[in-house]
């Protein structure tokens, strides 16, 4: 028998305290606060900071912030850009270490990037997987296939297949590299439509970034880096938009970073373009002032951009013209990143911080409400990546407990070497972000308690 969990005063999306009830992989009651019914004896009792394993057959979580106000209950949080590593860089990441990383991060659901080694462009890597996620169990894994064999941009690569397999892809991407001939992006975009797939771009145009370092301003000047402009994304945005109201299909930016990129949705979007966009957490908050010491961890595709862009992507995000937050989170072994910046991977993790960046950057300020919060970062990713049949799912009895219990008034201590990932690159070492991911369910199994996956808490029962 499964463990019955009763979250005691908790708010969902942030309003009023209730008591819910999770057993058999749903929520199966919401009642006011103080009054679910503990239907058996043997129970644990646990406080913050005071983790039980779960032993009896029904657990009660005193789910008080540490302000003494209730956690704040959200839908699980769904990725729709992950770079899980494996097949390939298991040195890096696997889909084991990684989903147990978006696990801690209150993340339920996770699209992984296509660019493995092989490729993930075939129905036999996707379904290898689906599967390793599956197995691994710490959230849903459904993989991304990529549009072009082996991401040459060449040929385009077993879409169907891809669609109709185990895996049931329906996000295709080259991400990594940028599906730039116009043929191919055009027949990706035709081809998508018979199974209602999105193909998502990374937007960067190869000529205009040949050896690009970092993003093309007066700080790339300074500091003698070869500098990436703006309009190498902007450009390919532009031209996608056109695209996809020609052929009349579903386009996804990716990691939109700068300010006329949200211009150029905004003016998309007006003209009812079916397209949506996302933006990284790190283009949130950093800007490209932090090259100036060169250190590679602030390294990344697209580059950092200046204030005026991180404004503008706040902004864009706060009005609807960009859609959702994906972490792109993109793991790389010491040896790729401990070097000097011309030779260092792009790239920077991001599963465990997603949700205390957007807390500092769009809650904190006023700009998203909780509600809003598990729309960009559950609800529409869900829906984009099409599993809203499974997550990002209402807060309402019957529906699967895929939630996350996050403590707002918390604050921590980013550590690079404590992160749950197989990789130490996060730009946010050292810096102090609010909030915390205090639990993690997935179809009402405890993934994260106390903060910290289960297997990890001594005697789990998984
Ligand atoms: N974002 C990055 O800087 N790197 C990604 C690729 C990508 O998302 O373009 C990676 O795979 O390392
Ligand atoms: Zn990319
Ligand atoms: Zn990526």
């Amino acid at each position: 028998m499964s463990t019955t969990y009763i979250l005691r005063g908790v708010r969902p999306l942030g309003g009023d305290p209730v008591d819910v009830v999770l057993a058999d992989g749903v929520i199966s009651e919401i009642t006011a606060a103080g009054e679910a019914t503990v239907p058996d004896a043997s129970h644990g009792v646990t406080a913050p900071g005071e983790a039980t394993v779960p032993d009896g057959d029904v657990v009660v979580l005193d789910a008080r912030a540490s302000d003494g106000s209730g956690l704040v209950l959200l839908p699980g949080l769904v990725d729709l850009h992950t770079h899980l590593r494996e097949p390939g860089r298991e040195d890096a990441e696997t889909v084991w270490s990684g989903t147990r990383a978006a696990a801690a991060g209150g993340f339920t659901a996770v699209h992984a990037m296509a660019n493995t080694t092989p490729v993930a462009d075939t129905a036999g890597v996707v379904e290898q997987v689906r599967r390793l996620g599956e197995e691994a169990g710490w959230a849903d894994v459904h993989p991304v296939g990529a549009v072009t064999v082996g991401l040459a941009g060449e040929r385009l690569a077993e879409l169907g297949a891809m669609a109709d397999s185990a895996a049931r892809v329906r996000v295709f991407s080259d991400d990594g590299r940028c599906v730039h001939d116009p043929i191919l992006m055009r027949r990706a975009l035709e081809y998508v439509k018979a199974f209602d797939g999105v193909v998502a771009q990374h937007a960067q145009e190869p000529r205009l970034t040949e050896g690009a370092q970092m993003n093309e301003g007066v700080v790339s000047g300074e500091i003698g880096l070869t500098g990436w402009p703006a309009v190498a994304e902007e450009a390919i945005i532009a031209r996608d938009v056109l695209l996809a109201e020609h052929v009349g299909s579903r386009l996804h930016v990716c990691h939109l970073s700068t300010a006329r990129s949200v211009e150029i949705i905004r003016w998309a979007k007006s003209r009812g373009v079916n397209v949506t966009a996302e933006v990284t957490p790190h283009h949130l908050i950093l800007t490209d002032e932090l090259a100036r010491d060169y250190d590679p961890v602030f390294k990344v595709n697209p580059p950092l951009r200046t204030a005026e862009d991180v404004e503008a992507v706040r902004q864009g995000l706060a009005d609807g013209t960009i859609d959702i937050v994906a972490t792109d989170h993109a793991p790389h072994p010491v040896e790729d990143k401990d070097c000097e910046w011309s030779a260092a991977a792009f790239g920077m993790t991001g599963l465990e911080t997603a949700l205390s960046v957007v807390q500092a950057t769009m809650v904190d300020t006023g700009r998203l409400t909780w509600a809003d919060v598990a729309r960009v970062l559950s609800t529409a990713p869900a829906r984009i990546g099409r599993i809203d049949d499974r997550q990002g799912r209402p807060l309402a009895a019957g529906e699967p407990a895929n939630l996350v219990l996050v403590d707002p008034a918390a604050h921590r201590m980013i550590d690079g070497s404590a992160q749950v990932t197989a990789s130490a690159n996060t730009p946010f070492r050292g810096m102090e972000l609010p909030g915390r991911v205090v639990a993690t369910f997935l179809r009402g199994r405890a993934t994260v308690l106390d903060g910290v996956p289960v297997d990890a808490l001594e005697g789990a029962a998984r």
